[in-house]
């Protein structure tokens, strides 16, 4: 039987519309085996990007461009800098922006290693920052992150349950700890305000204080 807190979830992840560009970016990325952001996650993406007032948004893990086409969706005068390490991925997204009429100018596609990428990005440069590439790096990704966003500015880190692991009591591996360490640490941050939603598999945004 389905819980209420089922229902709700399945609500929220459903109730966001699409545009045809990101219904057909999802799907792509779905046949290709690339998971995308979760619609509840892209619709929060859209909204916080409009809520900072966004002008310089970083990604890491471009995918096919659906979390891309969310960051940008309600931003026009925005643009992306978006790191993917496979050449096909970034192809593929380019298409799909090229197909929801962003402008080539809005869009700095980087193909690499982002962790060979980010040390590169000027320091407090980005109002919104999305970590979506292997969770393994998630820290290393993190401590650069960190930096390259303005204060008052927003990282934002979906699969923050790790398929459910991190609210699992059973789950004791590693990468589960390290989550939940990391869970702990932001939580009494004085620097950072840390927001953790059920969205997606569990959608962390982390907002540097000023200062
Ligand atoms: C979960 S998918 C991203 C999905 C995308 N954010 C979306 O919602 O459409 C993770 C992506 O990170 C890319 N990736 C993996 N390792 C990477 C690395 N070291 N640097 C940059 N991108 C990487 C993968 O190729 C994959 O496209």
């Amino acid at each position: 039987m389905v819980s209420r807190l089922e229902r709700n979830w399945q609500y929220a992840e459903q109730y966001p519309t699409e545009t045809d560009a990101q219904v057909r970016a999802r799907r792509l990325s779905l046949e290709l085996g690339i998971e995308p952001v979760s619609r509840a996650v892209a619709a929060q993406l859209s909204g916080l990007a409009v809520m900072s007032g966004a002008r310089a948004i970083c990604e890491i893990g471009t995918g096919v461009g659906v979390s891309g086409l969310a960051l940008l969706r309600h931003v026009p005068e925005a643009t992306l800098t978006s790191i993917e390490i496979e050449s096909e991925h970034l192809r593929q997204a380019r298409a799909a922006f090229a197909g929801a009429g962003i402008a080539a100018a809005r869009l700095r596609l980087i193909e690499g290693d982002a962790a060979q990428v980010l040390p590169r990005l000027n320091l407090g440069a980005y109002d919104l920052v999305l970590i979506d590439a292997e969770p393994e790096r998630l820290l290393e990704y993190l401590e650069h992150a960190l930096t390259i966003v303005r204060a008052g500015g927003t990282v934002v880190i979906p699969g923050a349950f790790s398929r459910g692991r991190v609210t699992d009591p059973a789950a004791r591996d590693e990468a589960t700890h390290v989550l939940r360490d990391l869970l702990a640490t932001v939580a009494e941050s004085a620097a950072i305000v840390p927001v953790l939603t059920p969205a997606g598999d569990g959608l962390l945004t982390l907002t540097r204080l000023d200062g």
